[in-house]
């Protein structure tokens, strides 16, 4: 089975979660893609559901696929967001924003009651940081926001080359919201909570690609099957 094979299956066990009437968020990226997919076909086939997307993107596929669609300014709360992650740790901390999502994904999670992780397994790491870390700036004063995030790297003991991420013809890439993203190769985050802290409280970040406490459960899809892993809450949750 390939990867693509792989994503699908995620998606599709995610999808056995959906009840009529629900309202879900649809997160961005290829196995996300497959979600709202599939998700398509069921609501074809009658199911009674609607969906926030989390990028223009992932706006753009749910309206092919006869999805429909509302805002969080419609709907009070989401009961499911289900979004793929580019990596997965055992407390299901994520780093997102691979595609640059990561602003419009973390607000739509963060309103719903549950949210779904799709992925193959490759996405399932021991510590975070092998894939860069997305950091979404505003371009005013970027040199004075680098700074403050190499800052809060020290201070949270983690380092690495920065780079304002490119777009594949060559310009800067800019979100749907408007801003720039700076990509950090830190190799391993010991403390994403921490970290998460820090950069939250630079005044030039509008927001980052880690998702702390977000994720109530991963469906991992690789060789062996599937695996579903459920987030332990931590006392007192
Ligand atoms: O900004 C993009 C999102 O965070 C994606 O969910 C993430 O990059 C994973 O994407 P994919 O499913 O294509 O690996």
């Amino acid at each position: 089975m390939n990867m693509d094979q792989l994503k699908r299956q995620a998606a599709a066990r995610a999808l056995e979660e959906v009840r009529d009437g629900m309202q879900l968020g649809l997160g961005t990226g290829s196995t996300a893609k497959h979600f709202v997919e599939l998700l398509g076909e069921r609501v074809a086939a009658g199911l009674k559901v609607i969906g926030v997307p989390t990028s223009e993107q992932t706006r753009a596929d749910a309206e092919r696929c006869g999805v429909p669609l509302t805002t969080l300014d419609e709907v009070d709360h989401l009961d499911i967001t289900v979004d793929g992650a580019d990596e997965i740790d055992p407390a299901l901390n994520l780093i997102k924003g691979g595609g640059g999502a990561l602003l419009r994904e973390k607000i739509v999670a963060a309103a719903s009651d549950r949210m779904i992780v799709i992925a193959d397994d490759t996405k399932w790491v021991p510590t975070l940081g092998k894939f860069p870390l997305p950091v979404e700036v505003i371009p005013f004063g970027l040199g004075a926001t680098r700074r403050a995030i190499e800052k809060a790297f020290a201070e949270c003991g983690v380092s690495g080359q920065m780079a304002v991420r490119k777009g594949k013809d060559g310009h800067v890439f800019v979100t749907d919201g408007g801003h720039w993203i700076v990509d950090a190769q830190l190799g391993r985050i010991e403390d994403p909570a921490s970290l998460a802290k820090a950069l939250s409280a630079i005044p030039g970040v509008v927001e980052h690609g880690l998702f702390i406490g977000l994720a109530s459960s991963a469906v991992l899809a690789g060789a062996e099957g599937i695996r579903v892993i459920e987030r332990r809450k931590p006392k007192g949750d």
